[in-house]
């Protein structure tokens, strides 16, 4: 096991994002995390990634409690991008390097390179699609133990959307461990290993594709309607 979320909460102010949630993630899977807007996954995201303290539980990597520490092992792929407009392409390479020690800067060359992004091109000139495998890149060029992707494909058109899904699945290593936030389950089903299903800040889906698919002979999109509809 990589990591354990036991029994955490998350408020802000008088919002609740996260209530009670318990959950495992194992190394070498991959885990699509959803729920509708405001349902606490991007919470969870950056609990996960060690940029958020939780109120209450506590969250273990390892063997050991998740502390700022531990984000030398988790590349974080946020929801906004962490880098203005006005940063150079080149600079972002620097500011990895120096900041990385698991960056490796060949690899991420040789992605940009693959996705046909101009390395002297401003940030600014990037189409979405660019800027999301720009960044992707440098996320994915890590050498991690778990990398969290906060939707990825958000505002990407179909074709962009399905190549962003190749480059996680074709750059990572099988034992590392892989999270992507998404609203697009139904779209990317047969990729995933383990669904999470948030609902105003409590998970209640952790189960497995195949079992969803096999055993219950139905849709993901479709299993996650009947369990709400169970929840009320
Ligand atoms: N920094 C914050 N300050 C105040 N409230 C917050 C903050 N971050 C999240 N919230 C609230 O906590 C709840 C969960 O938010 P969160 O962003 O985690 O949900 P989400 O599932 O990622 O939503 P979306 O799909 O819209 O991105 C929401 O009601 C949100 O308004």
């Amino acid at each position: 096991m990589l990591m354990e979320v036991r029994h955490v909460s998350k408020r802000y102010g008088k919002k609740t994002a996260l209530a009670d949630v318990s959950l495992k993630l194992e190394k070498g899977k991959l885990y699509a995390l959803c729920g509708n807007n405001g349902a606490g996954k991007s919470t969870l995201m950056r609990i996960l990634a060690s940029v958020e303290r939780v109120d209450q539980g506590d969250v273990l990597f390892e063997t050991h409690s998740l502390s700022y520490l531990d984000r030398k092992e988790i590349a974080y792929f946020a929801d906004e991008s962490f880098f203005s407009d006005d940063v150079e392409i080149e600079e972002i390479f620097d500011l990895y390097e120096y900041f990385f020690d698991d960056f490796d800067r060949k690899k991420c060359e040789r992605l940009v390179y693959q996705n046909g992004i101009d390395r002297n091109s401003a940030l600014s000139s990037l189409s979405k699609g660019n800027r999301v495998k720009l960044e992707l890149s440098f996320t994915l060029s890590r050498r991690a133990k778990l990398y969290l992707f906060d939707e990825p494909f958000a505002s990407l058109d179909p074709l962009a959307r399905e190549e962003v899904m190749q480059m996680i699945v074709s750059c990572g290593s099988e034992d590392a461990t892989y999270v992507i936030a998404t609203h697009l389950l139904a779209e990317f089903e047969s990729y995933f290993d383990q669904v999470l299903f948030l609902q105003d800040g409590k998970l209640i889906v952790d189960q497995s594709v195949d079992k969803i698919l096999g055993e219950k002979q139905m849709g993901v999109q479709d299993y996650l309607k009947t369990c709400l509809r169970a929840n009320g």
